[in-house]
This record gives C-alpha cells, structure tokens and sequence, in this order.
C-alpha cells in the first residue's frame, strides 16, 4: 500500500491543491504551483497569521522583492548566509557537504568548517551517492538568488532571502509612525528566495516560498510583556537545549514556570511563544503535533542569540521546523545604522529628569595661541567632539603626568580650562532590540494538510478544521432533475451571496459526489431532495459523522456561519 506520503500528493495533484511547478517542461525542483483548492487554503493560513499580529497591533508593511546589495553586506547575509557544497569530479553532481556527511556517518555537522568537513570525507572515503565518484573539497556557496538593476548591469542586487530586512531599512519611518514608542510590531507577508542547494522533502525546501515575519521592536531594560497575564496558563511542550544535548527528550510547562525555571529569557519572549502556539492551533495543526526546540548555538543565524524553532510533527519526516523565533538584539539596526548612516535609535524618555555630571573641556585659547598657532582653533574643536570616556582619559593623563601630546603638539595642564558640570537629561537615545516570529507558510500547508488526512476503509479525506476548508459547502440536488437542480442552484446562489466558498454539483449519485467532497475537506454539503419542494427545508452532511440534520433553506446561512465558523 502506498503510504500516507505518496497518497497525499496524489490527493495534491489531482484535486489542485499543490504540485511541482513548470510541470510540462519536466519541472525545476525547489518550486510548487498552488492549484484552486491549495491557493485558497493559503490565503487562510496567511489571513490567520495576519489576524494573529493585527491583534497585537502590530503594523503591516510591503517592500519590494529585489533588493540592492548594500542592504545585505549591512545585515551581514552576503558573508554569512553560506551553505557547504561539494561537487563530484566524475558526474559533476552537488551536494550538501554537511547532509552528506551526516547520512553517511551518521553525526551532527552544524557549524563545521569547510575544512572540517573535506578531511571528514577524505578519512571516511564518502563517495558520490549518485555515480560513486570522487569528490571534490567542500566549498561554502551563498544561497542568494543574485540579479542585475537596470540596463546597464552595474548595480547587483539580490532577491531577498527573508522579508526582515525590508522592514529593518525603514525602521526611521516606522517608529515615527509608531509616535517613537516602544514596544512596536511591524509585520510583512511575501515571498523570500534561497537558492537550496539540494531542495527536497516535497513542499519543505523550497527556492520561492513566502514568509510571514513580526519584527518587535523594544527596550531591552523592558522585558517584561503588558499582557503575559493573559497567556502566562498555556501549556507549552518544550525541547531545551540542555534536554538535546543530554538526551532528556521534552518537557511539559506553563509559559509562566517555563520563565521563572529560566528555560524562556522573559515574558516578552514567552508571551510570543504562545501566541505563535495558538496561531498553529487556530490553523488547524492538533496540540500533540507542536512542540518548540530551543537551537543549539551553532545552528542559530548569524544574527541570533537565541531562538526557539516551532516544529510541526510529520509521519514521514518528523518534527520539521515551521516557525523560528529568533531573538535578533540590536544585530541588524546596529549593522544598518553603521552602513548607511542613518540614525536608527528611538529616545527613550524617563519618567523623571536625571541630573549628571560632565566633563567640560576646552583649550586655554590665550595660552595656547602662539604655540598652536593656526592649529589652536581646529584642535579645540577635536577636543569638543569627544566623549566622556576620551574627555576623562584626558584628565587623568593631565593629572598623572602634567602633560599629554595631541596632534603632535604637546600641551600642559594649565593649556586647559576643565570643568564639571551638572546637567538635567530627559531621555537618552538607544537602538532597539527585535524579537522576531518568523513564519514559513509553505511547510505549516502541507504539515497541515499531512495532519488532517484521515484514511478509512471506504474513504479518504482531508479532516481539515472547518474554517479552514477550501470549499466550505457543497450544494447537491439529489438527482439532476427538476424541480429539484432550479431549487438547489437558487440556493448554491444565496450562499454565495451570503459569503460562503461554495460549489453547486449534480454530476454522479449522491454517494459519490459526498465522498468527492469529503476527500478536498469540504465540512458540509446541503442536498436538496425530494422533501424540498414539500416543506422547503435540505439536509446538511457533516463530513466527519456523516449525519445529516434537516433545517429549513432560510436558516441556511445561518445554522452554517454556526457550525463552520462559530460565529
Ligand atoms: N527553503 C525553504 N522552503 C520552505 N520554507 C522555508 C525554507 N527556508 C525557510 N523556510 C520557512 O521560513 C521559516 C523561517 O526561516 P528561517 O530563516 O528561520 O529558516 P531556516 O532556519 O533557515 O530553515 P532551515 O534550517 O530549514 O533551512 C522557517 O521556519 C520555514 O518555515
């Protein structure tokens, strides 16, 4: 029997949800077509998730695609987001060096050197698992898909590898939208481009996929989430990474133990974690098949310092990471502000002014006159653009030695006027530190897809939640016949009307059009028979009992809004 796996993209295929793109030119792997039913499904996932971050107020954004190389030398992905590849001298086939590797030795690899990783496969004598062939030596490749600007070729840029940066680079706008107040979400749905080098696992690696990422901007001296009340109960499966390295498998515990026990940095951190957990739920994934695993350290980006992989439980491939929480500090704020110049900071104002003191420090103009000459003026104003530790690194030489040579000139202590002065301060200006959701839409599809498929003896079907069904009901006469197919397309019209994704469909006996809309997820079909033209009532099917209740065609909508939203 062909496993749950190969049924499923059967299923995928033939009823449109989802398949490997460029189909009729042999296809390219790394990209998938979403048919009517997996387009639609989709949409539900990403309007969940932009629901989810609506509510927490988070702002949505939209920039471009293509994306100018100096944005990515700044947030360090053209250096750093690297890949190890190795080549077969004999067929020229590429390969992951590190799955490689790991599959034939059977170790974890994250984080080797390239040099690591080619005496690994010299010593071990790891041969091409396509001709047997020699390799070659492990080099690292960047998975950035690289492209031109304009006809003359002379500006590179790069499709963006994750939606973040488009929303770091316009951090100046955003937080004065955002009435220079922190903590502030922004978020952006759409594509990100890598280019794998070895996509498989059907929809799990791909080239073109789209993400859904919350940047949260806030004070790292706040971390302390408003509303963790709220979500403190939730029972969270985590898998820390002292539990990975010890072998201690996973442990079960409210968000709120999780952070006094010192698993979750702080409530801010948890608060998402649960809200991310609850976003998985309202989709559709069942609790049993979350669970969220802390990275090791030589996993993590290069921006990271912590971050916790929300992973989807597949019978065929097991947990696969679906979402990332990644705490990124001021990593990319900071890159950005050094790069482009911009100020990037937010001024934080104290509940109470703060008095301090300052170092004052100018050159004795009268004094120092006929020693510096044209100088005097120009060394003054070097002095005037120090900071504070500089100014009393300057005193203390001064006190030490009576003495201290600036710009080859040397200079006494009475050729300084110091003082101490007392100031008032309002605020101070700090860079802000990011907490980040970042979503993957393609593999929560098909792991939700995966979870809802139910195979019985006589049928099966996609038991998705009902919400999220692509056709959310079917409207069948019970024969094609009149009065019974006019009645029933006046009704297929009235719910369309009202809103509802239908289908009107009189093709085939009743039993096997109920199956045709079992197995696509559909929740309810209303058919309309015999009594119809009676009493002007229809039976709605439940697809998971299959029972039927009879209700009259003006409650319709009604009783259906109830049961598929319950609303
Ligand atoms: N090649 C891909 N195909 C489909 N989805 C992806 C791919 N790469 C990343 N994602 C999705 O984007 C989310 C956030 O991206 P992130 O950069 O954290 O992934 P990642 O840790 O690099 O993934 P992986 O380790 O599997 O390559 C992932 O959790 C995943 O759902």
């Amino acid at each position: 029997m062909a496993d749950k796996y190969e049924i499923l993209q059967d299923l995928m295929r033939r009823r449109g949800f989802a398949w490997g793109s460029f189909e009729i030119y042999g296809g390219t792997r790394g990209f998938y077509d979403y048919g009517p039913l997996g387009a639609t499904i989709k949409r539900k996932i990403e309007q969940k998730i932009r629901e989810a971050f609506q509510r927490e107020g988070f702002f949505e954004l939209e920039t471009p695609d293509i994306t100018p190389e100096k944005v990515f030398i700044a947030s360090g992905h053209v250096d750093k987001f690297v890949d190890p590849l190795v080549e077969c001298r004999k067929c020229g086939a590429r390969f992951r060096a590190d799955h490689l590797v790991e599959e034939a030795l059977g170790i974890d690899t994250e984080g080797m050197s390239a040099d690591h990783l080619t005496r690994l496969i010299r010593e071990h004598d790891i041969k091409c698992p396509e001709c047997g062939g020699e390799l070659s030596d492990v080099w690292y490749f960047n998975l950035m898909f690289e492209t031109k600007i304009g006809p003359y070729g002379d500006q590179k840029g790069y499709l963006r590898p994750e939606t973040a940066q488009g929303i770091f680079v316009n951090f100046r706008r955003l937080n004065a939208f955002a009435r220079n107040k922190l903590p502030f979400g922004v978020f952006q749905i759409g594509k990100a481009y890598r280019n794998e080098i070895s996509p498989r696992q059907g929809m799990l690696r791909l080239r073109e996929f789209t993400q859904a990422e919350a940047e949260i901007f806030f004070n790292p001296k706040e971390t302390e989430h408003p509303h963790f009340d709220e979500v403190k109960d939730e029972v969270l499966r985590l898998y820390p990474i002292e539990n990975q390295l010890k072998n201690l498998g996973e442990i079960e515990m409210t968000a709120e133990e999780a952070v006094k026990k010192g698993y979750i940095m702080n409530t801010f951190f948890a608060y998402y974690m649960v809200m991310v957990k609850r976003v998985l739920l309202d989709i559709g994934i069942p609790e049993s098949a979350i669970r969220f695993r802390q990275q090791l350290p030589e996993e993590r980006a290069h921006y990271s310092s912590d971050t916790w992989d929300v992973e989807i439980h597949s019978e065929r491939f097991g947990w696969v990471e679906c979402v990332g929480i990644a705490y990124r500090g001021d990593y990319d704020l900071s890159k950005h502000m050094k790069m482009s110049g911009a100020d990037l900071t937010v001024l934080i104002h104290y509940d109470e002014p703060k008095i301090v003191k300052r170092l004052v420090v100018s050159l004795n103009m009268k004094r120092v006159g006929p020693k510096l000459k044209g100088d005097a003026k120009r060394i003054n104003e070097l002095i005037q653009s120090w900071d504070e530790e500089k100014l009393r690194n300057l005193v203390d030489v001064l006190e030490r030695d009576g003495r201290i040579t600036i710009e080859g000139y040397e200079l006494e202590k009475d050729d300084f006027i110091i003082k101490e002065v007392e100031e008032k301060i309002t605020g101070e200006k700090i860079v802000p530190h990011v907490l980040e959701p970042s979503f993957g839409i393609d593999r929560p599809f098909y792991l939700l897809l995966e979870n809802s498929l139910v195979i019985e003896d006589d049928r099966t079907y996609l038991r998705l939640k009902k919400d999220m069904a692509p056709i959310e009901v079917a409207v069948l006469p019970l024969v094609a016949k009149e009065p019974l197919k006019s009645i029933a397309y006046e009704v297929f019209r009235k719910l369309q009307k009202a809103g509802f994704i239908a289908v009107y469909d009189e093709k085939d006996t009743i039993g096997r059009r109920y199956i045709r809309y079992d197995e696509i997820g559909t929740p309810y079909c209303v058919t309309i028979d015999n009594q119809t033209p009676e009493d002007g009532t229809v039976t709605i099917r439940d697809r998971d009992t299959r029972e039927q209740v009879r209700v009259k065609i003006e409650e319709l909508p009604e009783k259906l809004r109830e049961l598929i939203f319950g609303e």
